[in-house]
């Protein structure tokens, strides 16, 4: 028996959950309770060790949610949007904190999240690291300081396995742009232009979305006007990173009220929220 919370990873065979369980083992705060795969996968009745290439853990991977909810305190979900939506309820269920880092997600699968945010406590952001949550802020920052003369531009690239277009962290940067203006992105976001597309619209913010390669994730936001131009960039070259914020998030979570956070809550750069 163990008297930390425990925790199960979602979507144990990718690469964010092969990530958590190592980072779950490095950190020693959490104990691994459970792993899950969907069903049919290979690794579904095998050990999660044996299949990670190491010794056995005990832990056997499991497509049975609701089994390994009940026994876990939080959960760490880095899947995909129908995954987690299923899970979110699953979740609150449960009473287990909903780590989210699944991007992707539709207008109405975040409403279905925010109604189990209702009766558990979920924390959700397109990125956990501490550096681009900052990036969030300098961006609003700078998007409040300039008039809309100012052209924003969001540029990102990706790996060539990521699904989903403009990133989670690019709609978070727009996110903050946009609200640093005092507009809603929806009515200016201006996603990857092709054609005869004609000149920029003013007060537009511009997405565009790089694929190849190993790229971890970089995300720039540009302003440019006549004669000069800012960019603020974020790098990560280690997934080790999202992993990280992820575990610190099911901690700060276990003693929270039900509702739904961000990173920005975890990290305590939302003073007056949860902390
Ligand atoms: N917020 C953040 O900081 C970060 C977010 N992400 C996001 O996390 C998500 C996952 O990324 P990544 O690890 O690279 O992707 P992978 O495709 O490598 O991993 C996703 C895993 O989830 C599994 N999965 C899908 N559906 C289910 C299900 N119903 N039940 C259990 N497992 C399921 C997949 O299985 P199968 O292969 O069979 O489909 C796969 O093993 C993406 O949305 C990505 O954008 C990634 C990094 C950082
Ligand atoms: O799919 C990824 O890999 C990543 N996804 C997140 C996103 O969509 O922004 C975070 C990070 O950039 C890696």
């Amino acid at each position: 028996m163990t008297d930390r919370p425990g925790v199960v990873v979602t979507g144990v065979s990718g690469r964010m959950g092969r990530m958590l369980v190592h980072e779950i083992e490095q950190d020693g705060r959490l104990a691994l309770t459970g792993a899950l795969e969907r069903s049919g996968h290979d690794w579904i009745g095998r050990d999660l060790g044996t299949m990670l290439g190491g010794a056995e853990t005990g832990v056997i991977v499991s497509d049975d949610a609701d089994k390994a909810f009940a026994k876990a305190q939080a959960v760490i979900d880095f899947t995909a949007p129908a995954a987690t939506v299923a899970f979110a309820e699953k979740a609150a269920r449960a009473g287990a904190v909903h780590v989210i880092g699944t991007t992707g997600l539709s207008y109405d699968d975040l409403k279905t999240i925010a109604a189990a945010g209702r009766r558990a406590v979920i924390v959700r952001a397109g990125n956990m690291s501490l550096g681009v949550n900052l990036l969030t802020q300098v961006t609003r920052q700078i998007a409040q300081a300039l008039g809309d003369e100012w052209d924003i531009e969001i540029v990102e690239a990706h790996h060539n396995r990521k699904a989903d277009a403009p990133s989670g962290t690019a709609l978070m940067l727009g996110e903050a742009a946009a609200e640093g203006r005092g507009v809603s992105l929806a009515d200016v976001s201006d996603r990857g232009r092709d054609g005869m597309t004609g000149p920029r619209r003013r007060g537009d913010i511009g997405f565009h979305a790089i694929r190849g390669g190993d790229v971890v994730g970089e995300h720039e936001v540009i302003f440019a006007t006549a004669g000069e131009r800012i960019a603020v960039r974020h790098i990560a070259s280690d997934r080790a990173l999202f992993a990280r914020g992820a575990v610190r998030a099911a901690l700060w979570g276990q003693d929270k009220a039900p509702g739904e956070y961000d990173m920005l809550d975890v990290l305590g750069l939302k003073p007056g929220r949860g902390t």
